[in-house]
């Protein structure tokens, strides 16, 4: 049977030249509106299958996820040291084990256990954004860094600095550039991993060679300061910490095993966590400085619920449909993740008459879905209304489709959600966030565009962020 549709292949280079490396999600988009909601390409005898469609994700990704739950091969990832990564890990036993593992620790029910942290955090991220509100890019990477660290290994990062926060940046950079396409020909020709670096096209292996120092140190040196916390009887609670005070929950066979297993895991977590945070309170800055009458009506929730004189706590939740409503709108405007990352099959299958091998990756273009103008009218404006009935109440769209698919779903989404939410409602009851002026007083225009990156965020943007009167100020001031 044939393969799904899709731009035409060219004789042994099949559809190289039409992969595109621009904000690749768009063009997928208008490939799902030319050849259909499924669309195949391939280059080498490598096949891809984007998903254009939330029932096309559905069936294949989450009804028939047992096949569809691997990841592509990533070859660079294992020499690079980052295979051992939750998120780009193949199928099988080791990635069940990370992630019975991972859910251990941030399964929706276990996630109030930080929320002491989260408040904590956010409110030096509050007193940050009074002091130097033109900075808030470089405060919102400080939260996201600080909140995964304290909660993984107990740290406090530094505000500026931080040798781990500097670490972790490096690998998670490399990272990043493992999974950009075509940039390695060692993923499209697996083979080559086994010539010399001299050969043309291995370059590959002085870059792997030197990124896993960096990858081993970022492993070990975050690690280390828990175990040296707890010989010397201080430190706080954490996740590391947990894991070593309770080996057996591991099943692991040697203590070696067992320290592999828990530096691997909480490697990913801050890989996992970092940007993909960071980038989704980008976008909330730049929704709101975009549209004044939301964030007003968000503040006027937050005012008649939780009152003056106090930030939100995570309890103030279900009493504010509004600002929930305008969470989800936000994930569904300029999802992160845009394309999530690509899923793979296990064995050959069959959809709606076409076939997709064994071994094809398969895409899920969470952008197309999330701009789908059959279920979201005029896609590209920021509307929450788009999430509540008539009455106001938050209507039962409440899938969050940046968060993935399948057995594959991300592994920390009751943790991204809950630090988004009380990070957004809590600078809300405080702040107003304008679009900035320039010298002569003209307003600086925003564009709501995102970066070309596989985790990507908003172009760089101005905003105004003052606080909203003398009391908000003092409520930070004073906290
Ligand atoms: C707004 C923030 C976040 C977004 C948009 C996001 C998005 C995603 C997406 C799209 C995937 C891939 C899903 C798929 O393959 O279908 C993923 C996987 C993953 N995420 Fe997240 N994520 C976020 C925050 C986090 C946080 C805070 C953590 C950790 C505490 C985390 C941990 C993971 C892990 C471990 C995986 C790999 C799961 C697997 O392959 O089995 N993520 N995430």
């Amino acid at each position: 049977q044939p393969f799904p549709p899709g731009p035409k292949p060219k004789l042994f280079i099949g559809n190289l030249l039409d992969i595109p490396t621009e904000r690749p999600w768009l063009t997928y988009t208008e490939w799902g509106k030319r050849y259909g909601h499924i669309t195949h390409f391939e280059a080498f005898g490598n096949h891809v299958v984007v998903l254009n469609s939330l029932k096309a994700a559905t069936e294949l990704l989450e009804k028939r996820t047992r096949n569809y739950s691997d990841r592509p091969n990533l070859p660079i990832m294992d020499l690079m040291g980052w295979g051992i990564c939750l998120s780009i890990m193949r199928h099988g036993g080791v990635w069940r084990q990370y992630r019975r593992l991972f859910h251990q620790y941030f399964r929706r029910d276990a996630i109030p256990t930080y929320h002491p942290i989260y408040e904590r955090k956010i409110q030096g991220f509050l007193r940050n954004l009074l002091s130097t509100p033109e900075h808030f890019v470089d405060h919102i990477k400080t939260l996201s860094a600080a909140i995964i660290m304290a909660t993984m290994f107990g740290y406090e990062v530094n505000p500026t600095n931080d040798p781990f926060v500097g670490l972790a940046e490096e690998g998670v950079r490399l990272f990043a550039q493992g999974l950009v396409p075509g940039r390695f020909a060692v993923n499209t020709f697996p083979i080559l991993r086994y010539f010399p670096s001299w050969f043309p096209g291995c370059g590959f292996h002085r870059f792997a060679r030197d990124a896993s120092e960096v990858i081993e140190r970022m492993k070990t040196l975050p690690f280390k300061f828990v175990q040296q916390n707890m010989q010397h009887g201080v430190g706080a609670s954490s996740v590391v910490r947990e894991m070593l005070e309770s080996p057996n929950s591991l099943n692991c066979d040697s203590v070696e095993e067992m320290e592999t297993t828990i530096k691997n895991v909480a490697a990913v977590g801050y890989a996992a966590a970092n940007e993909t945070t960071a980038a989704t309170l980008l976008v909330f800055f730049l929704a709101m400085a975009l549209n004044p009458p939301v964030l007003r009506k968000a503040q006027e929730e937050i005012d008649s619920v939780v009152g003056p004189g106090r930030i939100p706590q995570m309890g103030d939740r279900p009493g504010l449909p509004y600002c929930e409503a305008m969470v989800r709108e936000l994930y569904r405007f300029l999802p992160t993740v845009p394309l999530a990352i690509p899923h793979a099959t296990l064995e050959d299958d069959f959809y709606e008459g076409y076939f997709i091998p064994k071994g094809t990756t398969i895409i899920p273009n969470v952008w197309a879905m999330t701009h789908d103008e059959s279920v979201y009218t005029n896609p590209d404006e920021f509307r929450p209304e788009r999430f509540l009935d008539k009455d106001g109440q938050l209507n039962s769209d409440d899938r969050v489709l940046g968060f993935g698919f399948g057995r594959r779903i991300c592994a920390g989404r009751y943790a991204a959600d809950a630090v988004n939410w009380l990070a957004i409602v809590s600078t809300l009851s405080i702040f107003d966030i304008e679009k900035a002026k320039d010298e002569n007083g003209m307003v600086i225009p925003i564009e709501p565009r995102l970066a070309n990156e596989v985790i990507t965020h908003p172009m760089p943007f101005k905003c105004a962020i003052t606080p909203r009167n003398h009391e908000t100020r003092k409520v930070v001031e004073g906290n």
